[in-house]
């Protein structure tokens, strides 16, 4: 993709979870392809506010935001719309990993319910506002969520992460299947593993380095490294028209992971 090229010209966007890795990569992707607005919603306030300055006041702003409260959600998005004159690209990527293990045998329902009201029902709850926004708008707009490729296999453990990416996935074809007559698209992004801060963090603070080692035997692709700008650059083609008639589609950002029989 060229650089010079500025496929969100113009367009306003919301960036759920965009303090930090993926979000963060791709808040500046949208600036450097000419985004008029970009929303970054999250709740770490001075990562947000930090990432928003460092980006530039004219064109990136911080809102807080707790995606698992829906009063927030609608708050957030009304006043995109109110402040910035409508509301093009919602990516709703906040999310958090499990708690603990999470066999079947040990689910923990707490963390269960907690990693649920983020994964699945934020990301409902910012589908749901932003396509309302987009319809009464009279936007064609473009939608896109973070599931994972744990969205489309089982796993030996993290069982509620593994299942509320699954439910990202669903939502994603509902969601597409009911807004396509608005002329609204749908689109999920699922990254295989990138040594962001969350999931450095997750694994007991370990350096990025030795987070892409350990991911380094699954992909299929070799000598190369999954970045959160390489899970950036796919988000940028789901929210432009480039995908224009892409919709209810989950794109992997894998290396060839699932293609792969064993
Ligand atoms: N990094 C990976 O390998 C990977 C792989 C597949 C999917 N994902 C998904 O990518 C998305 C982004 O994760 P990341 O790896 O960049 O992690 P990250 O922790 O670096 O970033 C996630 C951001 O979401 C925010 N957040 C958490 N709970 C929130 C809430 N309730 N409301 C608003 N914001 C909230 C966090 O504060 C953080 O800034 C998540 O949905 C994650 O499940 C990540």
């Amino acid at each position: 993709m060229s650089e010079s090229r500025k496929q969100l010209e113009g367009k306003v966007a919301i960036i759920t979870g965009g303090a930090s890795g993926i979000g963060e990569a791709t808040a500046r992707v949208f600036a450097e392809h000419g985004a008029r607005m970009i929303v970054i919603a999250d709740i770490q306030d001075d990562l947000g506010q930090q990432v928003a300055a460092s980006i530039g006041a004219d064109k990136c702003t911080y809102m807080h935001c707790d995606v698992s409260n829906e009063e927030q959600v609608k708050a957030l998005v009304d006043s995109t719309v109110q402040k910035y004159d409508g509301l093009d690209i919602m990516f709703s990527n906040a999310g958090v990993l499990s708690a603990s293990e999470q066999t079947v045998l040990d689910l923990d329902f707490s963390t269960f319910d907690r990693l649920f009201a983020v994964n699945v029902r934020g990301m409902a709850a910012c589908v749901k506002h932003a396509a309302r926004a987009m319809v009464e708008g009279g936007v064609r707009g473009s939608i896109v969520c973070t599931a994972s490729v744990t969205g489309s296999r089982g796993s030996v453990r993290i069982t509620d992460y593994h299942m509320s990416k699954h439910a990202v996935i669903g939502l994603v074809r509902s969601a597409s299947t009911q807004l396509g007559v608005h002329g609204i698209r749908v689109n999920s992004v699922s990254p295989l593993g990138v040594a962001t801060p969350g999931v450095c963090k997750s694994l007991g603070d370990m350096e990025a380095e030795e987070v892409e080692k350990l991911s380094e035997p699954y992909p299929c692709l070799k000598g190369i490294i999954e970045k959160a700008k390489h899970v950036a650059d796919t988000v940028l083609f789901l929210a432009s028209e480039d995908s224009a008639f892409v919709s209810g589609h989950d794109l992997v950002v894998d290396g060839g992971l699932l293609s792969k029989m064993l």
